[in-house]
C-alpha cells in the first residue's frame, strides 16, 4: 500500500476520537461540548466492530450506515459517500481512513494528526481494493503472456480483466456518518442550508419584482411624457430579458428547496412510523394507517407549494401596497386592500374548520372501507344480506352534505376573492378619477398597483388553501412526526460476548430471569398478567400451557422484547432491556401466533432470512433451502418455477394454510437467536408434519419455549 495512505490511515485505538474530529470538520455535530467520548473498542473484539462504529456514532447524536457495494464501483462509491468512515486492512490489523468530502476531483482526508490531506480517488480506490486485486493479478499477468499482448496494452487490459473478475465480489467496511432523521427537525433543515436557501430564494424574488416594477415604471413614464422612442424601448426590453435568468434561478431555488425539504420530511415520517409503539399501531387499526399515509404525501406537497404562494404573494401584496399609497387612491386604497386582506383571512379561516370536520370523516370512512375490504368474505358468509349495506346509504348522505359545505366554503376563496378586489380597486380609484383632481400618471400608477394586488390575492388564496389542508394534514401526522425523535444512547457498548452472557467476567446459564411481572394493556385495565415469576435456563424446551385468553401471547411478546412489563424485573442473560437496547431482539425472537403474522409481498428466499443480512449470502440461501426441506416443504420448493426465488405473499404464490406456519417456523429458526418462543406453530399441520417440524424445532433452537394447546 501507498506509503502516504499508510501515513492516514487511523488506528483502531484512536477510531473514536477519529470519528468525532471527522463529524465535527463534516460540521454534523456542532454542540460537541455536551457528548460523551465513546470507549474505545479493542483489537480482538474486531468483529464487534460494525455494531461499535454504529454505536460510537450514535453517541455522537449520528448514524453510521454501512454501506457495501461491487469491488469494480468502489470508485464511484468514494466520490459519492462523505463524510464515511472506510475501513482498511494492513496485515492481520484493522486500520481506517477518515473521508472528509470530495472537493475539485480530489478526495480529502483527515490523518492522525488532525490535519486534513488530498489525495486522488484512483490512489486510495487502488489502496483499499488491493487486498482482491492481488491474488489475481498474477495469474491474470501470465494470462496476458500466454495470449501475446503487447506490453503498453497490458495496463489496460488488466484493469478490464480484473473489473470483470471481480464483478460479483462485495466490499464491507465503509460507514457512511450522517445525521439521523430522529435529530431536531431545525438542525436537519440548517444541516441541509435550508434556511439560507429561503432566505435566498426570497431575496432573488425581490429582486425580480422590483425589477419588474422599474420596468413598468420606466415604460410608463416614457409614454405618459411623450418620449417613447427606440432608446427607451430597447432599455425596457433589456431590463425585461435580464429578468429570465433570475426566473429560472428563483425557479431551481424553488425546486431544490421542495426537493431537499420533502426529503427530510419524509425520512423524519418514516423514521417515526417504525418506532410507533407496537400498541398504539395496533389500536389505531389499517385504515387509520393508510389515511394517515395520504395526509402525509398531501402535507408535503401542500405545505411546500402552498407556502411558497403566500411567500410570493407576501412580496408581490408589499410591492402593490407601496405603489397604491403613492397611487391617485392613497391612503383610500389602503385601507380597501388591508379590508380585503382580513375578509380573505376570515374566509380561509372558515374554509379551514370545514375541512377540518370534512376530513375527519373521510378518514373514518376508509377506515370502514379497508375494514369491510378486510372482512369481506366474513360478510358475505356471515351477516344477514339485507343488513350488509343498511348504513352506507346515511354514512354516504352525511358525506356528501359535509362536501357541500366545504365546496360552499372554497368557492369565494377560489373565485370570488382577486376578482372582487379589482372591483373594490376601481371603486377606490372612483373619487380621484371623477374629480379630475390627480394627473394621468398617477391614475396609472393606482391602476398599477390594483392588478399587482389582483395578481398577489389570486395566489395568496390558492396559497393559503393548501396550507389550510396542510395544517389538517399535520394534525394527522404530528404524533409520526414526534415519535421520529430520539435522545443518542447512554448505555455504555456491549461486546457479542456479553451480550451472549459469555464474556471472561460474566457467564450465565440462566437465559430469562423474570419476576413479579405485571402488564395491562391499558393504564386503567386489570393487569393480563399478575406477579409471573419465570427462569428459563440453557438448552431447556419448555411447553406452556394454560387456558385461552391466560396471557400466553402476551407474556411471549414481552420476553423477546416487543413489549416491557408495567412493573417487575426481566432479564436476558443477566441484562435488563435498558443495557441491551435492540440486541434483545438478536437474542430472542418469537414465530407470533397466526393471525398476527404474514407472508410479505416478496420472495420466498426474503419471507424466510428476513432477520438476517439482506441481500442474502449463497450460504444463508443454501441453509433456508435445506431447512424447508426437512420441514417437508421439499416438495413444494419443486413446484415453484423459482425456487427459493419464487414471489409470495398477496399478489404471489398463494401459500396454503399448513405451508404459511411452516415458512413462520423455518423464519423464526433461521433468524439463530438464543431464546426461540413458538406460539401456536402447529396448529395448522397434520400429524406426520407435526412431528417432522417439532423435531426439527428441537434440533435448531437454542432454547426453546412452545406455546400450545396439546
Ligand atoms: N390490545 C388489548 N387490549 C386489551 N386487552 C387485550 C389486548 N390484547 C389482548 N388482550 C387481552 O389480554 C388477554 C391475554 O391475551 P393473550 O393473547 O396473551 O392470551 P393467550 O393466553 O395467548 O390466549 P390464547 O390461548 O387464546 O391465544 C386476553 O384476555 C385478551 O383479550
Amino acid at each position: 500500500m501507498d506509503k502516504a495512505i499508510v501515513d492516514l490511515c487511523w488506528p483502531l485505538a484512536r477510531l473514536g476520537e477519529g470519528i468525532e474530529e471527522l463529524a465535527r470538520q463534516a460540521g454534523l455535530s456542532p454542540e460537541s461540548r455536551n457528548r460523551i467520548a465513546p470507549e474505545p473498542l479493542q483489537q480482538q473484539d474486531i468483529a464487534d466492530l460494525s455494531r461499535w462504529i454504529e454505536w460510537a456514532s450514535d453517541r455522537l447524536a449520528l448514524e453510521a450506515e454501512p454501506i457495501e457495494t461491487p469491488v469494480s464501483q468502489f470508485g464511484q462509491l468514494l466520490r459519492n459517500v462523505s463524510p464515511a468512515v472506510l475501513q482498511v486492512k494492513t496485515g492481520e490489523e484493522s486500520q481506517f481512513l477518515l473521508l472528509l468530502k470530495l472537493k475539485f476531483g480530489k478526495l480529502l482526508l483527515i490523518g492522525p494528526d488532525l490535519q486534513v490531506h488530498r489525495c486522488s480517488v484512483d490512489m486510495l480506490r487502488a489502496a483499499i481494493c488491493e487486498p482482491f486485486e492481488i491474488p489475481i493479478s498474477a495469474e491474470i499477468d501470465h494470462l496476458l503472456q500466454l495470449a501475446n499482448v503487447p506490453k503498453q496494452q497490458w495496463q489496460q487490459v488488466r484493469a478490464v480483466m480484473v473489473r470483470e473478475r471481480l464483478a460479483g465480489q462485495r466490499i464491507r467496511g465503509c460507514w457512511l456518518l450522517r445525521l439521523p432523521p430522529t435529530t431536531g427537525f431545525w438542525r436537519q433543515l440548517s444541516q441541509a442550508h435550508l434556511p439560507r436557501r429561503a432566505l435566498l430564494m426570497v431575496t432573488v424574488f425581490m429582486l425580480l419584482y422590483g425589477m419588474e416594477m422599474a420596468g413598468w415604471a420606466l415604460i410608463g413614464q416614457a409614454a405618459l411624457n411623450g418620449r417613447l422612442d427606440f432608446g427607451w424601448l430597447t432599455a425596457w426590453v433589456l431590463l425585461v430579458l435580464s429578468l429570465i435568468p433570475l426566473h429560472l434561478l428563483g425557479g431551481w431555488l424553488d425546486s431544490m428547496f421542495a426537493l431537499d425539504m420533502g426529503r427530510i420530511l419524509k425520512k423524519r415520517l418514516l423514521a417515526g412510523a417504525l418506532r410507533m409503539d407496537l400498541q398504539s399501531v395496533k389500536h389505531q387499526g389499517a385504515g387509520q394507517f393508510l389515511g394517515r399515509v395520504m395526509e402525509s404525501q398531501a402535507l408535503e406537497s401542500l405545505a411546500l407549494n402552498g407556502g411558497f404562494s403566500v411567500v410570493v404573494a407576501t412580496v408581490e401584496l408589499v410591492f402593490a401596497g407601496f405603489i397604491l399609497a403613492y397611487g391617485a387612491g392613497g391612503q383610500l386604497h389602503l385601507l380597501l386592500l388591508t379590508g380585503w386582506l382580513a375578509l380573505t383571512l376570515a374566509l380561509v379561516w372558515r374554509y379551514f374548520k370545514r375541512l377540518q370536520e370534512w376530513t375527519l370523516m373521510r378518514l373514518d370512512m376508509t377506515h370502514e372501507l379497508v375494514e369491510r375490504m378486510v372482512g369481506h368474505r366474513t360478510r358475505l358468509a356471515q351477516e344477514s344480506a339485507t343488513r350488509r349495506n343498511a348504513e352506507e346509504d346515511q354514512t354516504v348522505q352525511e358525506y356528501l352534505n359535509a362536501s357541500k359545505g366545504l365546496d360552499g366554503a372554497i368557492t369565494p376563496i377560489i373565485g370570488g376573492l382577486s376578482r372582487g378586489w379589482l372591483i373594490i380597486g376601481l371603486i377606490g380609484l372612483a373619487p380621484a378619477f371623477i374629480s379630475g383632481a390627480s394627473s394621468a400618471s398617477a391614475l396609472a400608477i393606482s391602476l398599477g398597483g390594483i392588478l399587482l394586488a389582483n395578481r398577489a390575492l389570486s395566489g395568496a388564496t390558492g396559497g393559503l388553501a393548501a396550507l389550510a389542508r396542510a395544517g389538517i394534514a399535520w394534525t394527522q401526522v404530528s404524533a409520526l412526526f414526534h415519535s421520529g425523535s430520539k435522545k443518542p444512547a447512554n448505555e455504555a457498548f456491549l461486546t457479542a460476548a456479553q451480550i451472549a452472557g459469555a464474556s471472561t467476567t460474566h457467564v450465565t446459564t440462566k437465559l430469562i430471569d423474570a419476576s413479579d411481572l405485571v402488564f395491562r394493556y391499558q393504564p386503567q385495565s386489570d393487569p393480563v398478567l399478575r406477579g409471573v415469576n419465570i427462569s428459563i435456563y440453557k438448552g431447556e424446551r419448555i411447553l406452556l400451557e394454560g387456558s385461552s385468553g391466560g396471557g400466553k401471547s402476551t407474556l411471549a411478546s414481552l420476553l423477546v422484547g416487543l413489549r416491557k412489563p408495567d412493573s417487575g424485573l426481566l432479564l436476558l442473560n443477566g441484562l435488563d432491556s435498558h443495557t441491551l437496547g435492540e440486541s434483545w431482539h438478536s437474542l430472542a425472537t418469537e414465530a407470533p401466533q397466526f393471525h398476527e403474522n404474514h407472508i410479505l409481498t416478496g420472495t420466498l428466499a426474503f419471507n424466510l432470512l428476513m432477520g438476517r443480512q439482506w441481500p442474502a449470502s449463497e450460504g444463508d440461501i443454501q441453509e433456508a433451502h435445506a431447512l424447508c426441506v426437512d420441514l417437508g416443504l421439499g416438495e413444494l420448493l419443486e413446484r415453484m418455477p423459482s425456487g427459493m426465488m419464487q414471489m409470495v405473499g398477496e399478489t404471489g404464490w398463494q401459500l396454503s394454510h399448513g405451508e404459511r406456519s411452516r415458512i413462520f417456523l423455518a423464519r423464526a429458526l433461521l433468524q439463530n437467536t438464543q431464546l426461540t418462543i413458538l406460539d401456536e406453530s402447529f396448529a395448522a399441520l397434520d400429524p406426520e408434519s407435526l412431528e417432522k417440524c417439532l423435531n426439527c424445532a428441537f434440533e435448531r433452537a437454542q432454547t426453546l419455549l412452545v406455546i400450545a394447546h396439546p
